[in-house]
């Protein structure tokens, strides 16, 4: 495993859309940055008018004005790691997909070096680190990207060093219908994995099969490669019995995206992240917001 920034403070940007309950979206990621110890930035996609219970508008910004925020910050400021979330139509996404071309990333964390050793031993790769969060359904079941748009965001799958699908995006992702048990959603990431060439993080916050009131089962599938071992790996935490699940997804790929940018490996990282989810979830009682899925707690384990 090897550090990919001499900073000690890795600067991390999101590129998502808003959430002004202060759950999800960029909000999220910024808190989620921070509790994992990154500086966070933020280029928004999409105003979103949405609360605890639902999405009502969504509003979006010209793309030249998109590029004007990702060029003002990649002008002047050194990228460690990029998260992006809700991407909305197929024209953010070509403005974003261009301009993360025009960074010269190269890919970390997917075996390239090609030594046969574990996939998951590599990162090293040139430029941020990429996350991708494929946002296409919000928690309230609402659809954040619109139809036209997924074949683009299929197609940008490949600049990412990792996806992190729920059960219905890996769905639409693999065309498939929603997996039910773990072993389901193996089988879809393997494809999404091959054919991208891409590491998934199939996350399982919405399987209901039998082990799925005991445990959340999340798990990681690197892609096959010539010379580098396929590889999969589960990780199991409690369930957290709690309405606040709101922006779970978004909190814990900026975590990802943090601590990778930090030096960590996928499979490093996701034990710590899983951990601090755990305590986030359950501290999550202590807030009172909203009367829908409310928001975790992103700094349980500095506030105790
Ligand atoms: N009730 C829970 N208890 C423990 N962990 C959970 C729970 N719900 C979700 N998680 C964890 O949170 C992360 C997000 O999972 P989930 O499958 O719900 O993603 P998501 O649908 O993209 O989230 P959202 O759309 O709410 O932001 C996963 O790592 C998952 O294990
Ligand atoms: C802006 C935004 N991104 C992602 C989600 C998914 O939780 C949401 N509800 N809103």
């Amino acid at each position: 495993m090897s550090t990919t920034s001499p900073r000690s403070i890795p600067n991390i940007l999101s590129i998502a859309g808003t959430d002004p309950t202060g759950g999800a979206g960029i909000q999220a990621d910024l808190k989620s940055f921070a509790a994992h110890r990154g500086y966070g930035m933020c280029v928004v996609t999409a105003l979103v008018a949405q609360n605890t219970r639902g999405v009502r508008e969504i509003h979006l910004p010209p793309v030249s004005f998109l590029r004007a925020q990702l060029d003002a910050v990649s002008d002047d400021v050194a990228l460690d790691a990029i998260k992006i979330g809700m991407l909305g139509t197929e024209e953010i996404i070509t403005t974003v997909a261009e301009w993360v071309d025009s960074l010269g990333h190269g890919r970390h964390g997917d075996g390239e070096d090609g030594d046969g050793g574990d996939a998951q031993d590599d990162v090293d790769g040139s430029g941020p680190v990429l996350v991708l969060d494929p946002v296409m359904i919000a928690t309230s079941g609402d659809r954040l990207l619109d139809a036209a748009a997924e074949s683009a965001l299929i197609a940008f799958l490949h600049r990412a060093d990792l996806i992190t699908p729920n059960v219905p995006e890996l769905a639409l992702l693999a065309g498939a219908e929603p997996a039910s048990d773990p072993t389901g959603l193996i089988s879809q990431s393997r494809a999404v994995a091959d054919e991208h060439q891409v590491v998934v993080l199939a996350k399982g916050g919405h399987l209901d099969d039998a082990t799925a009131q005991e445990h959340v089962v999340d798990t990681l599938v690197y892609p096959q490669r010539a010379g580098v071992r396929p590889a999969e790996e589960q990780f199991l935490s409690p369930r957290i019995h709690t309405q606040n699940t709101h922006g779970t997804g978004c909190s814990v790929s900026a975590a990802l995206a943090t601590l990778a940018a930090r030096g960590h490996s996928w499979s490093t990282a996701l034990p710590v992240v899983k951990d601090w989810m755990t305590s986030a979830l359950q501290d999550s009682e202590r807030l009172d917001v909203g009367q829908g899925h409310g928001p975790i707690q992103h700094f349980a384990q500095l506030w105790d």
